[in-house]
Protein backbone atom coordinates (compact mmCIF):
# COMPACT_ATOMS: atom_id res chain seq x y z
CA UNK A 1 0.00 0.00 0.00
CA UNK A 2 1.31 3.35 -0.47
CA UNK A 3 3.19 5.06 2.28
CA UNK A 4 1.60 7.71 4.28
CA UNK A 5 3.05 11.38 4.03
CA UNK A 6 1.81 14.20 6.61
CA UNK A 7 -1.14 16.19 5.02
CA UNK A 8 -3.23 18.88 6.53
CA UNK A 9 -6.94 18.68 4.65
CA UNK A 10 -6.68 15.29 2.83
CA UNK A 11 -9.27 13.94 0.66
CA UNK A 12 -10.97 11.18 2.06
CA UNK A 13 -13.18 8.55 0.01
CA UNK A 14 -15.27 6.75 3.53
CA UNK A 15 -17.05 3.67 2.38
CA UNK A 16 -19.84 1.54 4.33
CA UNK A 17 -21.07 -1.28 3.39
CA UNK A 18 -24.41 -2.84 4.71
CA UNK A 19 -26.28 -5.64 3.77
CA UNK A 20 -28.84 -3.97 0.95
CA UNK A 21 -26.70 -0.62 0.95
CA UNK A 22 -23.70 0.99 0.47
CA UNK A 23 -23.15 4.40 2.47
CA UNK A 24 -20.48 6.58 0.48
CA UNK A 25 -18.96 9.68 1.72
CA UNK A 26 -16.43 12.03 0.14
CA UNK A 27 -14.23 14.43 3.19
CA UNK A 28 -11.90 17.25 2.98
CA UNK A 29 -10.27 16.64 6.38
CA UNK A 30 -13.18 16.51 8.54
CA UNK A 31 -15.28 18.41 6.12
CA UNK A 32 -18.30 16.04 4.03
CA UNK A 33 -18.48 17.47 0.67
CA UNK A 34 -20.75 14.93 -0.27
CA UNK A 35 -22.42 11.52 0.46
CA UNK A 36 -24.57 9.27 -0.94
CA UNK A 37 -26.65 5.96 0.18
CA UNK A 38 -26.99 3.67 -2.62
CA UNK A 39 -29.77 1.36 -2.14
CA UNK A 40 -29.36 -1.90 -4.48
CA UNK A 41 -32.68 -3.71 -5.08
CA UNK A 42 -33.75 -7.01 -3.72
CA UNK A 43 -33.80 -8.62 -6.84
CA UNK A 44 -30.63 -7.39 -8.29
CA UNK A 45 -28.47 -8.68 -4.65
CA UNK A 46 -30.24 -12.11 -5.10
CA UNK A 47 -28.06 -12.78 -8.46
CA UNK A 48 -24.98 -13.01 -5.88
CA UNK A 49 -24.39 -15.97 -3.99
CA UNK A 50 -23.07 -13.97 -1.09
CA UNK A 51 -21.49 -10.53 0.00
CA UNK A 52 -18.13 -10.69 -0.97
CA UNK A 53 -19.45 -12.33 -4.46
CA UNK A 54 -20.74 -8.26 -4.93
CA UNK A 55 -17.61 -7.13 -4.93
CA UNK A 56 -17.02 -5.78 -8.51
CA UNK A 57 -20.90 -5.03 -8.29
CA UNK A 58 -20.43 -2.68 -6.05
CA UNK A 59 -17.33 -1.20 -6.90
CA UNK A 60 -18.68 0.08 -10.41
CA UNK A 61 -21.37 1.39 -8.65
CA UNK A 62 -19.32 3.72 -6.30
CA UNK A 63 -17.31 4.58 -9.06
CA UNK A 64 -20.89 5.83 -10.90
CA UNK A 65 -21.52 7.93 -7.82
CA UNK A 66 -17.86 9.46 -8.12
CA UNK A 67 -18.07 10.16 -11.59
CA UNK A 68 -22.13 11.64 -10.46
CA UNK A 69 -20.51 13.96 -8.21
CA UNK A 70 -17.44 15.06 -10.46
CA UNK A 71 -14.49 13.35 -8.22
CA UNK A 72 -12.03 11.73 -9.70
CA UNK A 73 -10.23 8.66 -8.60
CA UNK A 74 -6.80 9.96 -8.86
CA UNK A 75 -8.23 13.23 -6.53
CA UNK A 76 -8.58 10.99 -3.19
CA UNK A 77 -5.59 11.09 -0.84
CA UNK A 78 -6.85 8.24 0.56
CA UNK A 79 -9.68 5.93 1.77
CA UNK A 80 -11.16 3.99 4.50
CA UNK A 81 -13.71 1.06 4.79
CA UNK A 82 -15.65 0.01 7.60
CA UNK A 83 -13.93 -2.85 9.00
CA UNK A 84 -15.62 -6.20 9.05
CA UNK A 85 -15.32 -9.64 11.52
CA UNK A 86 -11.75 -10.29 11.81
CA UNK A 87 -9.52 -11.60 14.35
CA UNK A 88 -10.00 -9.95 17.67
CA UNK A 89 -8.12 -6.89 18.02
CA UNK A 90 -7.81 -3.45 19.75
CA UNK A 91 -9.47 -0.02 18.34
CA UNK A 92 -7.85 2.30 16.33
CA UNK A 93 -7.04 2.86 12.78
CA UNK A 94 -5.49 -0.45 10.84
CA UNK A 95 -3.69 -0.17 7.48
CA UNK A 96 -5.72 -2.80 4.93
CA UNK A 97 -3.35 -5.53 4.55
CA UNK A 98 -3.18 -8.65 2.53
CA UNK A 99 -3.61 -10.75 5.54
CA UNK A 100 -6.73 -9.09 6.07
CA UNK A 101 -8.03 -8.77 2.81
CA UNK A 102 -7.55 -12.44 2.37
CA UNK A 103 -9.49 -13.16 5.54
CA UNK A 104 -12.36 -10.90 5.03
CA UNK A 105 -12.74 -12.32 1.33
CA UNK A 106 -12.46 -16.00 2.93
CA UNK A 107 -15.21 -14.90 5.67
CA UNK A 108 -12.85 -16.93 8.07
CA UNK A 109 -14.30 -15.26 10.96
CA UNK A 110 -18.33 -14.72 9.58
CA UNK A 111 -20.18 -13.30 7.38
CA UNK A 112 -20.97 -9.57 7.70
CA UNK A 113 -21.37 -6.81 5.02
CA UNK A 114 -18.77 -5.06 6.41
CA UNK A 115 -15.70 -7.28 5.07
CA UNK A 116 -16.22 -5.84 1.88
CA UNK A 117 -15.29 -2.42 3.60
CA UNK A 118 -11.88 -2.87 3.38
CA UNK A 119 -11.87 -5.04 0.34
CA UNK A 120 -13.65 -2.16 -2.04
CA UNK A 121 -11.71 0.07 -0.09
CA UNK A 122 -8.72 -1.33 -1.24
CA UNK A 123 -9.58 -1.84 -4.73
CA UNK A 124 -10.01 1.91 -5.08
CA UNK A 125 -6.75 2.89 -3.50
CA UNK A 126 -4.97 1.06 -5.98
CA UNK A 127 -6.89 2.04 -8.92
CA UNK A 128 -6.42 5.62 -7.72
CA UNK A 129 -2.53 5.07 -7.42
CA UNK A 130 -1.64 2.83 -4.67
CA UNK A 131 -3.08 5.27 -1.63
CA UNK A 132 -3.23 4.87 1.40
CA UNK A 133 -6.16 3.05 2.85
CA UNK A 134 -7.25 1.94 6.04
CA UNK A 135 -9.97 -0.16 8.30
CA UNK A 136 -11.50 1.92 11.46
CA UNK A 137 -12.66 0.58 14.68
CA UNK A 138 -14.45 -2.96 13.03
CA UNK A 139 -17.17 -4.48 14.36
CA UNK A 140 -14.55 -6.68 16.24
CA UNK A 141 -13.01 -4.35 18.37
CA UNK A 142 -11.86 -6.36 21.44
CA UNK A 143 -10.98 -4.46 25.10
CA UNK A 144 -12.84 -6.95 27.09
CA UNK A 145 -11.31 -6.86 30.47
CA UNK A 146 -10.47 -10.66 31.88
CA UNK A 147 -13.28 -10.97 33.75
CA UNK A 148 -15.99 -10.25 31.32
CA UNK A 149 -14.30 -13.28 29.06
CA UNK A 150 -15.12 -15.57 31.47
CA UNK A 151 -18.48 -17.53 31.31
CA UNK A 152 -19.85 -20.44 33.33
CA UNK A 153 -18.75 -23.09 30.36
CA UNK A 154 -15.10 -23.36 29.96
CA UNK A 155 -15.29 -24.34 25.95
CA UNK A 156 -17.25 -20.75 25.46
CA UNK A 157 -15.21 -17.63 25.94
CA UNK A 158 -17.45 -14.37 25.63
CA UNK A 159 -16.56 -12.57 22.70
CA UNK A 160 -16.46 -8.75 21.67
CA UNK A 161 -18.34 -8.33 18.62
CA UNK A 162 -20.81 -4.54 18.45
CA UNK A 163 -21.35 -1.06 16.88
CA UNK A 164 -17.66 -0.37 17.69
CA UNK A 165 -17.21 2.57 15.22
CA UNK A 166 -20.27 4.54 16.70
CA UNK A 167 -20.02 3.41 20.35
CA UNK A 168 -16.18 4.66 19.94
CA UNK A 169 -17.26 7.91 18.05
CA UNK A 170 -20.14 8.81 20.08
CA UNK A 171 -18.47 8.13 23.43
CA UNK A 172 -15.24 10.34 21.86
CA UNK A 173 -18.41 13.35 21.31
CA UNK A 174 -19.73 12.91 24.72
CA UNK A 175 -16.33 13.40 26.50
CA UNK A 176 -15.69 16.47 24.26
CA UNK A 177 -19.01 18.21 25.74
CA UNK A 178 -17.88 17.27 29.53
CA UNK A 179 -14.76 19.28 28.40
CA UNK A 180 -12.53 15.91 29.20
CA UNK A 181 -10.74 13.23 27.21
CA UNK A 182 -12.29 9.95 25.92
CA UNK A 183 -9.59 8.25 27.84
CA UNK A 184 -10.67 10.44 31.55
CA UNK A 185 -14.43 8.95 31.13
CA UNK A 186 -16.26 6.20 32.48
CA UNK A 187 -19.52 5.60 29.97
CA UNK A 188 -22.54 3.53 29.06
CA UNK A 189 -23.25 3.67 26.28
CA UNK A 190 -26.20 2.05 24.28
CA UNK A 191 -26.29 1.55 20.15
CA UNK A 192 -30.26 1.15 19.37
CA UNK A 193 -30.39 -0.16 16.18
CA UNK A 194 -31.44 -3.27 13.93
CA UNK A 195 -28.99 -4.68 16.55
CA UNK A 196 -28.63 -3.17 20.16
CA UNK A 197 -25.20 -3.18 21.82
CA UNK A 198 -24.51 -1.48 25.10
CA UNK A 199 -20.97 -1.26 26.14
CA UNK A 200 -18.67 -0.07 29.15
CA UNK A 201 -16.29 2.37 28.11
CA UNK A 202 -13.66 2.84 30.57
CA UNK A 203 -11.26 5.81 30.36
CA UNK A 204 -11.39 4.99 26.39
CA UNK A 205 -11.48 0.95 26.65
CA UNK A 206 -14.98 -0.70 25.82
CA UNK A 207 -14.13 -3.25 28.97
CA UNK A 208 -17.73 -5.04 29.15
CA UNK A 209 -20.34 -5.41 25.92
CA UNK A 210 -23.03 -7.80 24.56
CA UNK A 211 -21.95 -9.71 21.38
CA UNK A 212 -24.82 -7.96 19.45
CA UNK A 213 -24.03 -10.74 16.75
CA UNK A 214 -24.35 -13.86 19.22
CA UNK A 215 -27.39 -14.01 21.26
CA UNK A 216 -26.01 -11.59 24.09
CA UNK A 217 -28.28 -8.48 25.28
CA UNK A 218 -31.53 -6.98 25.17
CA UNK A 219 -33.58 -8.55 22.16
CA UNK A 220 -33.48 -6.36 19.50
CA UNK A 221 -35.64 -5.35 16.14
CA UNK A 222 -34.03 -8.27 14.03
CA UNK A 223 -31.98 -10.36 16.93
CA UNK A 224 -33.03 -12.25 19.55
CA UNK A 225 -31.03 -11.69 22.35
CA UNK A 226 -29.71 -13.30 25.27
CA UNK A 227 -32.17 -16.48 25.87
CA UNK A 228 -32.87 -18.87 28.77
CA UNK A 229 -30.07 -21.19 27.91
CA UNK A 230 -31.82 -24.43 29.23
CA UNK A 231 -35.25 -23.89 26.80
CA UNK A 232 -32.80 -22.93 24.06
CA UNK A 233 -30.85 -25.89 23.96
CA UNK A 234 -33.91 -28.41 24.43
CA UNK A 235 -35.63 -26.29 21.83
CA UNK A 236 -32.33 -26.86 19.32
CA UNK A 237 -32.51 -30.62 19.90
CA UNK A 238 -36.86 -30.56 19.27
CA UNK A 239 -36.31 -31.33 15.81
CA UNK A 240 -38.44 -28.27 15.34
CA UNK A 241 -35.74 -26.38 12.92
CA UNK A 242 -32.44 -26.59 11.32
CA UNK A 243 -28.97 -25.38 12.30
CA UNK A 244 -29.71 -22.96 9.51
CA UNK A 245 -33.16 -21.81 10.50
CA UNK A 246 -32.47 -21.34 14.09
CA UNK A 247 -29.15 -19.23 13.28
CA UNK A 248 -31.74 -17.05 11.24
CA UNK A 249 -34.44 -16.83 14.49
CA UNK A 250 -31.95 -15.70 16.18
CA UNK A 251 -30.38 -13.08 13.99
CA UNK A 252 -32.08 -11.69 11.03
CA UNK A 253 -35.57 -12.53 12.23
CA UNK A 254 -35.68 -12.83 15.87
CA UNK A 255 -36.59 -10.06 18.31
CA UNK A 256 -39.56 -7.73 17.00
CA UNK A 257 -39.68 -9.47 14.05
CA UNK A 258 -40.20 -12.58 15.68
CA UNK A 259 -43.43 -10.94 17.88
CA UNK A 260 -44.44 -8.50 15.92
CA UNK A 261 -43.33 -9.28 11.66
CA UNK A 262 -42.01 -6.23 11.32
CA UNK A 263 -38.29 -4.80 12.26
CA UNK A 264 -39.37 -1.42 12.11
CA UNK A 265 -39.53 0.39 15.15
CA UNK A 266 -41.58 3.31 13.70
CA UNK A 267 -44.17 0.48 12.32
CA UNK A 268 -44.56 -0.99 15.94
CA UNK A 269 -45.02 2.75 17.38
CA UNK A 270 -47.98 3.43 14.98
CA UNK A 271 -49.97 -0.07 15.53
CA UNK A 272 -49.31 1.06 19.52
CA UNK A 273 -50.82 4.55 18.61
CA UNK A 274 -53.67 2.30 16.94
CA UNK A 275 -54.21 0.31 20.25
CA UNK A 276 -52.32 -2.96 19.10
CA UNK A 277 -51.81 -4.19 23.02
CA UNK A 278 -49.11 -6.79 21.99
CA UNK A 279 -47.08 -4.02 19.86
CA UNK A 280 -46.75 -2.25 23.10
CA UNK A 281 -46.09 -4.95 25.28
CA UNK A 282 -43.01 -6.11 23.54
CA UNK A 283 -41.69 -2.50 22.59
CA UNK A 284 -41.87 -1.84 26.13
CA UNK A 285 -39.81 -5.30 26.74
CA UNK A 286 -37.27 -4.28 24.13
CA UNK A 287 -36.86 -0.74 26.51
CA UNK A 288 -37.16 -3.25 29.83
CA UNK A 289 -34.02 -5.28 28.67
CA UNK A 290 -31.80 -1.81 27.28
CA UNK A 291 -32.64 -0.31 30.52
CA UNK A 292 -31.74 -3.22 32.43
CA UNK A 293 -28.08 -4.25 30.33
CA UNK A 294 -27.32 -0.40 30.99
CA UNK A 295 -27.95 -0.48 34.73
CA UNK A 296 -25.79 -3.95 34.83
CA UNK A 297 -22.79 -1.89 33.40
CA UNK A 298 -23.35 0.55 36.30
CA UNK A 299 -21.35 -1.98 38.96
CA UNK A 300 -19.09 -2.84 35.99
CA UNK A 301 -18.37 0.87 36.31
CA UNK A 302 -18.18 0.38 40.21
CA UNK A 303 -20.96 2.49 40.86
CA UNK A 304 -19.20 5.96 38.97
CA UNK A 305 -20.57 7.06 35.61
CA UNK A 306 -19.99 10.13 33.87
CA UNK A 307 -22.86 9.28 31.43
CA UNK A 308 -25.06 7.24 29.79
CA UNK A 309 -25.30 8.04 25.71
CA UNK A 310 -27.93 6.66 23.84
CA UNK A 311 -27.46 6.61 20.16
CA UNK A 312 -28.37 4.35 16.91
CA UNK A 313 -31.85 4.94 14.74
CA UNK A 314 -34.29 4.21 17.61
CA UNK A 315 -32.48 7.29 19.49
CA UNK A 316 -34.58 9.00 17.16
CA UNK A 317 -38.03 8.22 18.89
CA UNK A 318 -38.41 10.14 21.94
CA UNK A 319 -41.03 7.29 23.36
CA UNK A 320 -38.27 4.66 23.27
CA UNK A 321 -35.60 6.81 24.81
CA UNK A 322 -38.37 8.11 27.82
CA UNK A 323 -39.15 4.06 28.73
CA UNK A 324 -35.42 3.51 28.75
CA UNK A 325 -34.16 6.62 30.44
CA UNK A 326 -36.98 6.75 33.00
CA UNK A 327 -35.36 3.35 34.09
CA UNK A 328 -31.65 5.13 34.23
CA UNK A 329 -31.58 8.46 34.49
CA UNK A 330 -30.57 7.92 38.46
CA UNK A 331 -27.41 6.60 37.13
CA UNK A 332 -25.98 9.65 35.23
CA UNK A 333 -26.40 12.32 32.66
CA UNK A 334 -27.88 11.08 29.52
CA UNK A 335 -26.19 12.17 26.12
CA UNK A 336 -28.90 11.26 23.23
CA UNK A 337 -27.47 11.22 20.01
CA UNK A 338 -29.80 9.63 17.57
CA UNK A 339 -28.52 7.98 14.42
CA UNK A 340 -24.72 7.01 13.95
CA UNK A 341 -22.07 8.77 11.97
CA UNK A 342 -20.05 5.94 10.76
CA UNK A 343 -18.77 7.74 7.61
CA UNK A 344 -17.57 11.03 10.03
CA UNK A 345 -16.17 8.21 12.26
CA UNK A 346 -14.34 6.47 9.29
CA UNK A 347 -13.11 9.95 7.88
CA UNK A 348 -11.88 11.01 11.63
CA UNK A 349 -9.78 7.58 12.37
CA UNK A 350 -7.95 8.24 8.87
CA UNK A 351 -7.73 11.64 9.07
CA UNK A 352 -6.10 10.82 12.59
CA UNK A 353 -3.73 8.86 11.17
CA UNK A 354 -3.29 11.26 7.69
CA UNK A 355 -2.05 14.30 10.04
CA UNK A 356 0.35 12.34 12.35
CA UNK A 357 -1.74 12.15 15.66
CA UNK A 358 -1.96 8.51 15.75
CA UNK A 359 -0.24 5.75 14.13
CA UNK A 360 -1.96 3.56 11.54
CA UNK A 361 -2.06 -0.40 13.23
CA UNK A 362 -0.92 -3.42 11.87
CA UNK A 363 -3.34 -6.08 11.77
CA UNK A 364 -1.00 -9.35 12.19
CA UNK A 365 -2.89 -12.65 13.64
N1 LIG B 1 -36.83 8.14 13.07
C1 LIG B 1 -36.91 6.95 13.67
N2 LIG B 1 -37.63 6.78 14.81
C2 LIG B 1 -37.72 5.58 15.41
N3 LIG B 1 -37.11 4.47 14.96
C3 LIG B 1 -36.40 4.58 13.84
C4 LIG B 1 -36.24 5.81 13.14
N4 LIG B 1 -35.45 5.60 12.05
C5 LIG B 1 -35.13 4.28 12.08
N5 LIG B 1 -35.68 3.68 13.15
C6 LIG B 1 -35.60 2.26 13.54
O1 LIG B 1 -34.26 1.91 13.85
C7 LIG B 1 -34.09 0.52 13.61
C8 LIG B 1 -32.78 0.30 12.88
O2 LIG B 1 -32.82 0.91 11.62
P1 LIG B 1 -31.49 1.23 10.81
O3 LIG B 1 -31.88 1.60 9.43
O4 LIG B 1 -30.65 2.17 11.58
O5 LIG B 1 -30.82 -0.21 10.77
P2 LIG B 1 -29.32 -0.65 10.70
O6 LIG B 1 -28.48 0.45 10.13
O7 LIG B 1 -29.34 -1.96 10.02
O8 LIG B 1 -28.98 -0.89 12.22
P3 LIG B 1 -27.57 -1.02 12.95
O9 LIG B 1 -27.43 0.29 13.66
O10 LIG B 1 -27.73 -2.19 13.88
O11 LIG B 1 -26.49 -1.23 11.93
C9 LIG B 1 -35.32 0.04 12.86
O12 LIG B 1 -36.20 -0.59 13.74
C10 LIG B 1 -35.94 1.35 12.39
O13 LIG B 1 -37.33 1.24 12.24
C1 LIG C 1 -22.55 -6.23 15.75
C2 LIG C 1 -22.28 -4.96 15.08
C3 LIG C 1 -22.85 -4.74 13.75
C4 LIG C 1 -24.19 -5.29 13.51
O1 LIG C 1 -25.13 -5.12 14.31
O2 LIG C 1 -24.39 -5.93 12.48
Amino acid sequence: MGGTSLMISPKILAINPGSTSTKIAFFEGDRESWRETQRYDIDVLKRFSGIIEQENFRLEEIKRSLRAHGTKLEEVDAFVGRGGLLHPIPAGTYAINDLMLEEMRACKYGVHASNLGAILAHNLAKEAGDKPCFIVDPVVVDELCDEARISGFPEIERKSIFHALNQKATARRAAEEMGKKYEETRLIVAHLGGGISVGAHLYGRVVDVNNALDGEGPFSPERAGTLPVGQLVNYCYSGKCTLEEMQKKLVGQGGLVAHLGTNDAREVEKRIAEGDVKAELVYNAMAYQVAKTIAEYLAVLSGQVDGIIITGSIAYSNKFVDMVTKRVSFIAPIFIYPGEDEMLALAQGALRVLTGEEEAKTYAY
